[in-house]
Parts: C-alpha cells; structure tokens; sequence
C-alpha cells in the first residue's frame, strides 16, 4: 500500500502558532480594553474639565462685568458734577480708558442720544448722534449692557452701560464702555488664556445665539444654530454634553451660563484629539510593550522547543526502531510527566508487541493439538542440520489403526490419544532431539548423532511405551515406525525421510507394532557412518 504523507504543523510550529497568536491577542486585548477605559476615562475627564473652566470663566466674566460697572459708576458721579464741561468730561474719560485698561472705547451720550465726549478722540464720534436702537439705556435709565452692535466707528463691540444723574436726580445721559468684539481685545485676553487643556477653546454667545467670542475672530458675530450646549447654557443651565457641533463635529462641550448678561460660555474640545491622543499614547504603550513580549516569545519558543524535543525524539527512535532492541527508546530523554508516560507506553506495548509476535512465530511453528513442532518448524530445522552438517536418525511413527479407535470411541477421544502419545514422545526424547507431528496421526522424531542401530534401539524402547501407556481408552494403543539416518541412507535429506516413510510401512505390512530400519543404498553402503557418530 503506498502511503501518502500529507504536510502537517509540528508540534514546534504549533507551539510557535499557539505562541504568537496568544502574545498577540493578549497584546491586542491589553491594548483594546486600556484604549476603551481610558478613552471612557478621558472622555469623562475633559467633560469635566471643560464645564468647570466654563463655570469659572462666567464666574469670572461676571466679576469682569461687575468691575467694569463699578468703574462706569465712579466715572459717572464724576462726569455728573461736571456735565456741562466738555474738558473735564473728556479728561475723565481719558483717565479711565488709559489707567484701567478695561475698555477699548468709552463714550458718553445725552439724554438726547448725542455723543458729547468720546476716547479715544481719534473715532472722531464725538457730536455724532447714535442710532434709536442704541437707545434702550436712556429709556431704561439703569446700568445696561448693549447687545452686540456695530458702532458708528465700524467695531463690533458689545457695550456696559451706567446712567448718568445730577445731583438732583434728572437723567442726564449715559456713559458707555467699548469692548470690541474683533481683534486683539481685553476679551480676548480675557477668554483666550489659560484653557481647560491644550486642546480645549472657548467661546461665547449673546442671547441671540450670536458669537461674541471665539478663537476664530472671523467667526464673531455669525449666529449658531441647532447646537446642543448653546441651547441649553442659553436656558440658563450649566452642565457638559457629547454633542455635534454647528460644523458636524463631535464636541465634548462644557458650559454655564452669564447669569446678568445671559451669554453662554462653552469650553470644549473635538473628540477627534482625544482619539488622536489616545491612539499616540496607545502606540507609544505597544512600542514599550514590544520588547516584553519578545521576550516571552522567545522563553515559551525555547520551552516549546524542550517540550517538543523528548517527543520528536521518541517519534525518530519509534519509526527506525529494530525488532528487539528497545534501548533507543529506553534512552531517550523525557524530562516532564506526560514524555515520560509515552515513553513507558512505547516500551510497555512494544514489549507486548514483541511478545505477542514471538507467541505468533511460536504458534505457527507449532502443531495446536499436541504441541509438539508441525512441518514448518522441522522445515527449518533441518535447513539448520544441512548447513551445519551434522548426522541424524529419524523416526518416522504412526499410530495403528488409529481410523478404528475414531470410529469407536469418538474424534475427541482420538484426540486426546494424539495428545497423550505426543506427552510419552517428549517425555522419551532427548532434550536435542526434534520431535515433530508432521501428519493426521503420523510423526517424525529426529535424532542428532544417532547412528541407525541406537536409533533402532531407541525407537524400540518408545514403541513399547507407547504400548504400555495407559491411553483414554480401553485398550492399548500401538504404533508402528520406521528408521533411516542421514547421510548414512541417503545423501539426500528428502530421500531420507522417504526411506524412514519406506520402512514405516514395511512394519505396517509386517503386522503392526514394530520397529523396522531403511535398506542402506550402495552410497550408503559405502558412506563412513562412525566418522560422525558421536
Ligand atoms: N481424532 C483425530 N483423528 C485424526 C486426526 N488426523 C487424522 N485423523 C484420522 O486418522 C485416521 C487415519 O486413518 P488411516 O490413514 O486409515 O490409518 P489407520 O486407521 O491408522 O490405519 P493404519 O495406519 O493402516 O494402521 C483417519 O480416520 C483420520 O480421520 C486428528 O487430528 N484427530
């Protein structure tokens, strides 16, 4: 049968397969579950950050407004007392513009909406009368700040305003801060510095939904809608939202509201920089993980190799083992449990296997009624005896009317008589001579060294114990044999057991139960038979 080898893993490529896949879905599940927890965990964080920075810049936005409010107070009571000096109106305002540095502009504007005095003089606004819709702080009569607007200078500018009385409590007028909206502004610097994180930016809506800041100048004064965060600081709640932006971006928006003025501020960061964060710091994670898990790689690679190493080996010694010789085997290293176990089991069921084989070769080489040697067995013999040359008699025997003792008593019976004349054979035999059932009830007893006279004597001896046995029957049981000797008859060995055959049944025709010799041939005849007695 021709066998087909198939490619298949061995156990080393499997252990490096089972290696690597591990080191690296081990890897990748560190990774992945890091990634997802810190992502959760930065997610959370910038939230969180992002809504207390918006908090603490309304709260600060809200000290900014009240300072400048207070500072529009003190000018007031001044410009009050001196309100029909333009001078003293536009020294004071000077003052207030360069020593405090919280405006960009400050203007101060009649009961009758014209501008009386303006700083810095260069706007030129000053007698210009503004606009009605600017004229809501008159008809208030209170401190007010202006929505956004755009002055009559050009500049986007949202404007506090406080009232203006004289000592008798007529409305005189109002005194205006400028707060441009555009440009490098105090807003600016009050809401551009210092971010919740790198990445985070704030900006800031009116009421109306309109920008008031942003990093991107260009972007002040363009309306949003449909945003998440602005919706709800504009309801008045502080809070923090995952929420697309006006652009479709992904923010993590934080935001509180600016209770007196009702702009919102929202300090917020792209998820995307999270991503991009956590993506660096998880390839920075792998780089340094690397080293670690070569390392393991190359330990469980060395120990699959000795794990493999007392297997491949037993696997060599198996295939190229001898018949018999179990010490390469017996030598091979196996170091650990289950190396061992095979290895015992290797050596146990060969030896059985053996065992097994040498009861086979025995079983056939023997007759399974009496046990004695069948034909294949004296086949092999007497191969050995030519080879070695050496003399011998043999007897061939059969047993009398052996047809008659079947018939009367039965097939097992003549059986048991074939076992028991086998027993008296082997009992009367030498330890060297070879006893053989080479028939039904016909059998050869070869005698080494045995000339044909003692062979005659011996056969006699057997022949009457046979007679004198006490057989499963009741009456004795007898046999007749006939002797010829090697080369002495005949030169031939075959030729020698047809004369021994021959001369059976001579003693046959003589009447049974007696022993008779082979004629000697004129080779015989002529053959020195004592130069191989013994
Ligand atoms: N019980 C039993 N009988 C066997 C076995 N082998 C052969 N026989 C019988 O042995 C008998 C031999 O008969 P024959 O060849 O006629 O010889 P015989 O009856 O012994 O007569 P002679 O040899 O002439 O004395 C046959 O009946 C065979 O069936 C066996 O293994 N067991």
């Amino acid at each position: 049968m021709k066998i087909i080898r198939r490619w298949k893993l061995d156990l080393k490529q499997l252990i490096l397969l089972l290696v690597s896949a591990g080191i690296a879905l081990a890897v990748y599940s560190a990774l992945m579950a890091s990634y997802r927890v810190h992502e959760r965990a930065f997610i959370k964080d910038t939230l969180d950050a992002n809504q207390a920075y918006a908090k603490k810049l309304a709260t600060v936005t809200e000290l900014f407004l009240q300072s400048l409010n207070s500072q529009l107070r003190v000018s007031a009571g001044h410009i009050a007392i001196h309100f029909d000096d333009s001078h003293a109106i536009d020294v004071e305002l000077a003052r207030l513009l360069t020593q405090t540095n919280s405006f960009d502009s400050l203007v101060v504007i009649n009961a009758q909406r014209k501008i009386i005095s303006a700083q810095p003089s260069s706007l030129a606004l000053k007698g210009l009368t503004v606009d009605p819709s600017l004229s809501l702080p008159i008809e208030l009569q209170q401190p007010h700040i202006l929505d956004p607007f755009v002055s009559p200078a050009g500049n986007l500018l949202v404007s506090p305003t406080f009232p203006i009385f004289s000592s008798d409590g007529t409305y005189l007028g109002f005194i205006a801060g400028g707060i441009y909206l555009q440009g490098d502004t105090i807003l600016n610097q009050l809401l551009g510095t210092h971010h919740a994180s790198e990445h985070s930016y704030v900006y800031v809506v009116d009421k109306n939904k309109r920008l008031i800041y942003h990093k991107d100048n260009n972007r002040v004064g363009e309306h949003i809608q449909g945003n998440v965060a602005i919706n709800a600081v504009l309801s008045g709640q502080s809070g923090a939202v995952e929420a697309l932006n006006s652009q479709g971006v992904d923010m993590l928006a934080g935001f509180a509201p600016v209770s007196t003025t009702g702009w919102g501020i929202i300090s917020q960061r792209a998820l995307t920089s999270i991503v991009a964060e956590l993506d660096l710091t998880h390839t920075n994670v792998l780089y340094s993980t690397l080293p670690f898990a070569l390392a393991i790689f190359v330990v469980t690679l060395c120990a699959g190799f000795l794990i493999a190493r007392p297997l491949t080996q037993l696997a060599q010694n198996v295939s190229s083992l001898s018949p018999g010789n179990l010490r390469c085997i017996d030598e091979t290293p196996a170091w650990y449990f289950e190396a061992e176990n095979l290895k015992s089991a290797i050596l146990n069921s060969s030896e059985l296997l053996g065992q097994e084989i040498r009861e086979l070769e025995e079983d056939r080489k023997m007759d399974p009624l009496t046990k004695l040697n069948n034909r294949l067995a004296m086949q092999l013999w007497l191969d050995n005896v030519k080879s070695m040359h050496y003399q011998f008699s043999v007897m061939a025997l059969d047993v009398d009317h052996f047809k008659s003792i079947n018939d009367e008593f039965g097939h097992a019976v003549g059986d048991e008589v074939l076992c028991a004349l086998a027993g008296v054979m082997k009992k009367n035999a030498r330890s060297h001579d070879f006893v053989c059932r080479s028939g039904g009830e016909e059998f050869l007893i070869f005698m080494p060294f045995v000339d044909a006279n003692r062979a005659f004597s011996i056969a006699e001896r057997l022949r009457i114990a046979i007679s004198e046995h006490a057989m499963p029957l009741s009456r004795p049981v007898t046999v007749s044999i006939g002797i010829a000797c090697w080369p002495a008859h005949s030169k031939s060995i075959d030729e020698t057991l047809k004369m021994a055959d021959k001369a059976l049944y001579q003693a046959k025709n003589k009447g049974r139960n007696q022993t008779c010799q082979a004629q000697l041939t004129p080779h015989a005849a002529n053959h020195d038979v004592a130069r191989h007695a013994v």
